[in-house]
């Protein structure tokens, strides 16, 4: 039996960092992200002129319900989506001239429907080269508020931004929105922001966000459940067992749901108040399950996927294609490599019953197009297919630089594999 300490929520220290820096006061944020999104955040507010301390334990951000101390910047977001979908949207509070650009993987990854819906509130927002593209300027008077349509079918993160942004405005937000993927990661975001003492109400498909701003307060991250669906994944393939404390009934991210994913597939599950535990039992077998909630984990299961006793199709997950790299067809690729029958369609994978290594492969080489989820899934392939390597391996810098040590450990406890 494993027991998995995992690094905090990525996508909870983004919000947290935002909130913190948008909030009256002072915020603790208790066992935060270190990585190189959650790092860049950090460093991003740092450039915008917050003050942001940081010890291995704890950060501590100086808010500024008036938006950012500089009133001129040059800010890097580095790879990291939230980075460069909600740095922008906080500067738009403040008074001044600041500019975003981003890694050339971001800078091709999409945000026109949040820029134009930025652009429909009264802000002054240029693109340099692409439009709906970094990199870009936000030359910033505050925002006024009022009603905005935003169509979040892409990226749920356009929302978030917009919900962030709704207690900073003179008169509140009412966002429709027409369209919505990766919907648990709203509810993080509307949960935080009720921890930082602010309110959102839903009407049918309006959000409705009175102004008010952010109280400061001293928040402890989750661990990072799509990171852990490695660490369970592993469990489910090798018939060991692994538990995941920090992670329970109460937690904030839809993406523990994927151990539901592996339950169905025949592994024993169980979520605790405070912990999560998978145990394999030798059984695996296929599905068809719809990942629009949780794509972030789709990855993880197109990598185990291969072990299963039956085909494996998961279906709506067409944003996937719009992340670090299209990781429906990075994952198809590299499943072929390494000899495995995989189709795919505009929004869905199937993948067919065949132990990777069994077949003769080609390739054992995993490319990972920079992309920490490839390179993370196809770990979990290696437990049961001897000869893998990754043609970078150090791109799990993203979420979790200590990921190789931390897998390699749980390696040698689930014991002789194969
Ligand atoms: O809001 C967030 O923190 C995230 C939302 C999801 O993105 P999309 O809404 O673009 O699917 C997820 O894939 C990403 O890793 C983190
Ligand atoms: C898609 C991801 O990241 P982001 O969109 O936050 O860059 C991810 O971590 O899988």
């Amino acid at each position: 039996m494993a027991v998995v300490e995992i690094p905090g929520s990525k996508s909870i220290t983004a919000r947290a960092l935002f909130l913190a820096a948008a909030a009256d006061g002072v915020t603790t944020l208790v066992r935060p992200l270190r990585s190189d999104d959650s790092e860049g955040f950090a460093e991003g507010l740092v450039a915008l002129g917050y003050r942001v301390g940081r010890t291995p334990a704890a950060w501590q951000i100086d808010g500024r319900p008036q938006g950012p101390a500089a009133t001129e910047a040059d800010v890097h977001c580095r790879d990291g989506a939230t980075t460069a979908r909600f740095l922008p949207t906080l500067a738009a509070t403040g008074h001044g001239t600041y500019r975003f650009d981003a890694s050339p993987q971001m800078r091709r990854r999409p945000l026109a429907p949040l820029t134009r819906a930025l652009r429909d509130l009264g802000v002054d927002l240029r693109h340099e080269e692409t439009e709906g593209h970094h990199p870009l300027t936000v030359v910033a008077a505050g925002v006024k508020g009022g009603d905005v349509t935003l169509d979040a079918g892409q990226s749920s993160q356009y929302l978030t931004a917009l919900l962030l942004l709704g207690p900073l405005t003179r008169k509140g937000l009412r966002i429709h929105v027409t369209d919505l993927v990766s919907a648990p990661y709203v509810e993080i975001t509307i949960a935080m922001m009720r921890a930082f003492g602010a309110e959102v109400r839903k009407e049918g498909n309006v959000f409705v966000v009175p102004p008010g701003g952010y109280r400061a307060t001293t928040y402890a991250v989750e661990p990072d459940a799509s990171t852990a669906s490695y660490f369970f994944a592993a469990a489910a393939l090798t018939g060991g067992e692994v538990t995941v404390p920090g992670l329970g009934t109460g937690a904030l991210q839809g993406d523990l749901a994927f151990v539901d994913v592996l339950r169905r597939m025949g592994a024993r599950v169980e979520i605790a108040e405070d912990r999560t535990t998978v145990t394999g039992t030798g059984e695996l077998r296929g599905l068809t399950v719809n990942m629009r909630d949780i794509s972030d984990t789709m990855p993880t299961l197109a990598a185990l996927a291969p072990f299963a006793s039956g085909p494996v199709r998961i279906e709506d997950v067409a944003n996937t294609r719009v992340k670090e790299c299209d990781r429906l067809e990075a994952c198809a690729e590299n499943l072929r490599r390494l000899g495995v029958r995989v189709e795919t369609g505009p929004d869905w994978i199937e993948i067919h019953p065949c132990p990777p290594g069994t077949a003769p492969a080609q390739d054992m080489d995993i490319k990972s197009y920079g992309d920490h989820r490839i390179v993370m899934s196809f770990a979990v392939t290696g437990l049961r297919t001897p000869g893998i390597t990754f043609d970078d391996p150090g791109c799990v810098r993203k979420t979790f630089p200590g990921f190789h040590e931390a897998f390699g450990e749980l390696r040698e406890v689930l014991g002789p594999l194969g």
